[in-house]
C-alpha cells in the first residue's frame, strides 16, 4: 500500500535547482534509505515527504494521517525535562497521561537515555538530545516516520536499538525512510535504497534483506490476555488494536513492539496477565 509519493518532483532554492524530475514512492512496511553524498537534495525529499517543503513542479501525494519527523538536528533550548516533554506531546497526540508517561518511560529506556529524564533539555548532550528526538517520533505508532541521518551522534547501545526500534515500525505497518551515510548501517536496517545524484533519484541494485516480491507488510500483533479483573479502558490507545471481553477475562490485540507499554499499564492498574501471545 502507497504511503507517500512524489511524483515528478522538481526542487529550487532561487536559481538553484535540488532536484529534477523526482519519482519516488514510499510502500507500507517498507525501510527505505536515501543515499548520496554530501548537498546532493537528501534532506530536501524528506523534507517534501513530509510536508515541510514545498517542491517547485510536480505533486506529493500522502496517504499517512500520522506522520512522524526526525530533523536532522534536534536542538532543545528548552527548561522542560526530556519526560515532561514526551508527556506534553503525548497528550498532544492523544495519549492519556498515564499511557504518554509509560511509552516515554520505555522509548528512553530502550535507547538508554543516560542525560537523565528529569534533567532540562538544554543541557543534554548531542546524543541524548537525539534519543528524544527519536522517543518523540514513536510515542504514537506512526503510519508514515521520516528520519533524517538519525543515526548521527547515538552511542553503540541506541545504534543497535534504533535499528530494531525502526524495523519494528516497519513490521507495524509504517513506511519508513531515512537517511544515512554509513554503508554498513543501510545494508543492515534498509528494504530499499535510493540514490540521489546529479538531482536525480536512482533506484539501487536490490538489497539482501529486501522484502519478499509481493510481500503485504503484516500489522504484527501481540495478544494479551488479562485475568478478570478492572474493566479498564482502552479507547484512548492507538496500539491497541482490539478488545475482546468475556467471563474469562479480557483479550487485548496490541501493536508488537509496543506492547510493553500495555503490558506496564495493564499491571500498574491491577490487572494480571496470563498470557502473551506474539502472532
Ligand atoms: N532552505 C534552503 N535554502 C537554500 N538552499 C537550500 C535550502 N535547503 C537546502 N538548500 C541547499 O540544497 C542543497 C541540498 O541540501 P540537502 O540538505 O537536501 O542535502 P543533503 O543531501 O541532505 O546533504 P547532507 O548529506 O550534507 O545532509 C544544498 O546545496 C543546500 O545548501
Amino acid at each position: 500500500m502507497e504511503v507517500v509519493r512524489l511524483v515528478e518532483v522538481s526542487k529550487r532554492f532561487g536559481r538553484r535547482e535540488i532536484l529534477r524530475g523526482v519519482d519516488l514512492r514510499v510502500e507500507a512496511g517498507e525501510l527505505l534509505a536515501l543515499v548520496g553524498a554530501n548537498g546532493s537534495g537528501k534532506s530536501t525529499v524528506l523534507k517534501l515527504m513530509v510536508g515541510l517543503s514545498r517542491p517547485t513542479s510536480g505533486t506529493v501525494r500522502r496517504t499517512a494521517q500520522v506522520v512522524s519527523y526526525v530533523p536532522d538536528v534536534f536542538t532543545s533550548h528548552d527548561r522542560l525535562s526530556a519526560s515532561a516533554y514526551l508527556r506534553h506531546l503525548g497528550r498532544i497526540r492523544g495519549l492519556s497521561s498515564g499511557a504518554a508517561r509509560e511509552r516515554s518511560s520505555v522509548l528512553l529506556e530502550r535507547l538508554a537515555l543516560t542525560g537523565g529524564a528529569d534533567t532540562p533539555m538544554r543541557k543534554l548532550s548531542k546524543g541524548n538530545a537525539q534519543k528524544v528526538a527519536l522517543a518523540q517520533a514513536l510515542l504514537t505508532p506512526p503510519e508514515l516516520l521520516v528520519l533524517d541521518e538519525p543515526w548521527a551522534g547515538l552511542d553503540a547501545t541506541a545504534h543497535e536499538t534504533l535499528r530494531e526500534l525502526l524495523t519494528e515500525t516497519a513490521r507495524a505497518g509504517a513506511a519508513v525512510a531515512f537517511t544515512e551515510h554509513s554503508t554498513e548501517t543501510v545494508r543492515s536496517t534498509a528494504t530499499r535504497t535510493c540514490e540521489l545524484h546529479e538531482r536525480a533519484l536512482h533506484e539501487s541494485t536490490s538489497r539482501e534483506n529486501a522484502l519478499p516480491k509481493n510481500a503485504t507488510p503484516e500489522r504484527a500483533l501481540t495478544e494479551i490476555v488479562l485475568a478478570p479483573g478492572p474493566e479498564l479502558d482502552w479507547s484512548g490507545r492507538p496500539e491497541v488494536v482490539e478488545v475482546r471481553r468475556n467471563g474469562n477475562g479480557t483479550t487485548l490485540l496490541v501493536v508488537t513492539g509496543q506492547h510493553d507499554a500495555v503490558l506496564l499499564s495493564a499491571l500498574s492498574q491491577g490487572c494480571s496477565v496470563r498470557q502473551v501471545n506474539a502472532q
